[in-house]
């Protein structure tokens, strides 16, 4: 099973506990410091409940046994008091419990979430140790991280217990103490390497766990329910999740097993020292040696010190289970930035753009086991320049968008920004100078404005920003013919089912939404870089060529690099480079590369003969 132990930078398995024991502690203290101390003081005081109550039956025991009947009712009052308390307590506790793990949830998830929202390159989201690490970190912060804080306060009450009712124990046998405890031990060491092996067991199946959810995201989802209905993958794509379900619980059925087998003969153990206990109280008490109130006591005290261990050693075990889980949380938390900048040549801000971006020989390959996708790559883009890349699919030229926008660093080679390496620069600081369109752009479930405002936060509320930016990309007709304008939900499954408008969410077309996206884009065009990939793909021919006419008017005196493989739509750029295997291949105007006649030249008339009709002697003369 793989890193169960979680060692962090050769830190000891014990010190890693011990350090998450603290973390643990720290962490539902600061989630909430009322529930906590109020679940303390509970805490102890059911601790010596059953002590209290062990003490004061012997009393009425032995006052009843002896006619004493000056202060047995005091002692019977004590008792009741006891029993009234211990009825109420639990009740309290509970709801102080639940506070406490909600607070402590929500405290989790912020952090779990705000680490993840830290990192700003891709890498890590395609790490699938990263993925596996994220994975179990959500378990922590849901349902599983109660053993930590139950756990380690139910612990804590009964140590209590056990140590008042073991003082309780050995003033009668004092054996029996040492050997009720000693019986203990084998079934700590068994309960910490079962819950060691089931964290073991959780982390190694997390993927099958994460492709099990795939599978039935897939049959559930909406947007896939098209291609599994149209290609009747439904049962293939079942089976499959219950190929990986199976996986999953191939593994708990194996450690449910080995923890039947493991606690009945922990069980065995213990029953067969409460029976040789009770024997030799009967007999003391034959022979005179202890009173019946003693037999009372001792019976109560070796049941109830076993109670208390066996309750020691399950909160132990589940502590240690989830301190385990905590691990991946705290590994994540801890994880450092994914993109850190060069040591003493960070700057904070990144000036305006006053004279280009080039990259210099940039080398760049997702993977050391990938092969490279941009081999030696030497571009310059001008301030004010509009510059258009081309390129066969997987040429590289999304890629190349990407390291523009630093979700990757090169591999070698340096991309720079009037000259500043943009790896000296935080990735938001040069991101806020961007306004970027990818190919593969979001749909949100959320509403048109929002869709349009989460291209720049700050924007959300300006409507006539919103409807400015909705104009220039040519969707502010279809907006606000919807039923409710720019605040129509652009989705069906999160409408509210109360409400009676049916048109209440609506779903957009393709193109629609590349319009939507491509608004969301427009609405950061006082950045100093646009960048477009394949803005049009979506459009019909008309939409297409409107498009196109807007955005070259809007990227006159912009700096701007677009994708397409429409090479109409690139024509008038500035300059078109041609990616090719990684490489730029040809470079110039539009008129160069056709007086060139190479690729470009070749391409284009392809496309234009397409346009055309099948005049195949075009294509032959280009
Ligand atoms: N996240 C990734 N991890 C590993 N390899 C990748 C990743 N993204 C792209 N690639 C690989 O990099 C190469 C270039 O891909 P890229 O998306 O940059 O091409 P492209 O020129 O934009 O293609 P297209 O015209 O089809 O959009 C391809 O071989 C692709 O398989």
């Amino acid at each position: 099973m793989p890193r169960a132990s979680l060692d962090q930078g050769g830190e000891t398995r014990s010190r890693l506990l011990l350090r998450h024991v603290v973390a643990a502690w720290l962490l539902c203290w600061r989630a909430g410091r009322l529930p906590a101390a109020g679940y303390l003081l509970i805490t102890v005081v059911s601790g010596l409940l059953p002590a209290a109550t062990t003490w004061f039956t012997k009393f009425v025991v032995d006052d009843l046994a002896a006619a004493r009947t000056d202060g047995v009712l005091t002692w019977a009052a004590c008792l009741a008091a006891v029993g009234l308390i211990a009825g109420v307590l639990p009740h309290l506790g509970a709801f102080l419990q639940n506070e406490l793990a909600r607070r402590l949830d929500r405290l989790m998830q912020d952090g779990l979430y705000s680490t993840i929202n830290r990192f700003q390159g891709l890498s890590r989201f395609e790490d699938p140790e990263f993925r596996n690490d994220v994975s179990m970190a959500q378990q922590a912060s849901g349902g599983a991280m109660g053993p930590v804080t139950t756990g380690l306060f139910d612990t804590a009450r009964n140590a209590i217990a056990l140590v008042s009712l073991l003082g309780t124990l050995s003033v009668l046998s004092p054996v029996m103490a040492g050997l009720v405890t000693m019986a203990a031990v084998p079934a700590l060491i068994a309960r910490l390497s079962l819950s060691r092996r089931r964290v073991g067991m959780l982390a190694g199946v997390s993927s099958a766990t994460r492709r099990q959810v795939f599978y039935s995201l897939l049959m559930t989802d909406v947007r896939s329910a098209k291609e599994t209905r149209l290609f009747g993958l439904g049962d293939f794509l079942r089976e499959r999740m219950l190929g990986e379900l199976a996986v999953v619980q191939a593994g708990e059925r194996r450690l449910d097993r080995r923890e039947a087998r493991t606690q009945s003969l922990l069980a065995f153990l213990s029953t067969l020292v409460a029976g040789a206990g009770l024997l030799w109280a009967v007999r003391a008490a034959v022979n005179g040696t202890l009173s019946v109130g003693d037999v009372t006591a001792f019976v109560a005290a070796v049941t109830g010190t076993q109670s208390a261990l066996a309750g020691l050693v399950d909160n132990v075990a589940m502590a240690h289970q989830a301190l385990l889980v905590f691990g991946y949380h705290d590994k994540v938390l801890s994880l450092p930035d994914d993109l850190p900048s060069a040591p003493g040549t960070a700057s904070e801000t990144l000036p305006a753009l006053r004279h280009g971006i080039e990259l210099r020989d940039v080398w760049f390959r997702y993977d050391d086991s990938h092969p490279w996708v941009l081999n030696g790559l030497d571009l310059t883009i001008p301030k004010g320049s509009s510059v258009a890349v081309v390129g066969l699919n997987g040429a590289g030229k999304s890629t190349l968008i990407k390291l523009l926008c630093r979700f990757y660093d090169p591999t070698r080679g340096v991309i720079l920004w009037d000259g500043i390496d943009i790896r000296d620069v935080p990735p938001q600081e040069l991101r806020r100078r961007m306004g970027v369109l990818f190919q593969d752009y979001m749909c949100y479930d959320l509403t048109a404005a929002e869709n349009i405002g989460v291209g720049a936060l700050e924007s959300m509320e300006d409507r006539p920003g919103l409807k400015e930016a909705a104009r220039r990309a040519d969707v502010d007709t279809t907006v606000e013919g919807l039923p409710r304008g720019y605040d129509t939900l652009l989705s069906r499954i999160f409408a509210d089912p109360a409400d009676e408008d049916p048109q209440s969410g609506v779903v957009l077309s393709g193109g629609q939404w590349q319009r939507l996206a491509l608004a969301r884009t427009l609405l950061r065009d006082q950045r100093d870089l646009l960048i477009l990939d394949e803005p049009s793909a979506g459009l019909d021919a008309e939409a297409e060529y409107e498009i196109h006419h807007r955005l070259r008017k809007h990227r006159v005196d912009r700096t701007s690099l677009l994708v397409s493989h429409r090479l109409g739509a690139v024509r008038e750029a500035q300059m078109i480079v041609v990616l090719e295997g990684g490489r730029i291949v040809e470079q110039g105007t539009h008129d160069e590369l056709m007086v060139a006649g190479r690729g470009y030249a070749r391409l284009f008339a392809i496309q234009a003969e397409g346009y055309r009709g099948t005049d195949e002697s075009a294509v032959a003369s280009a």
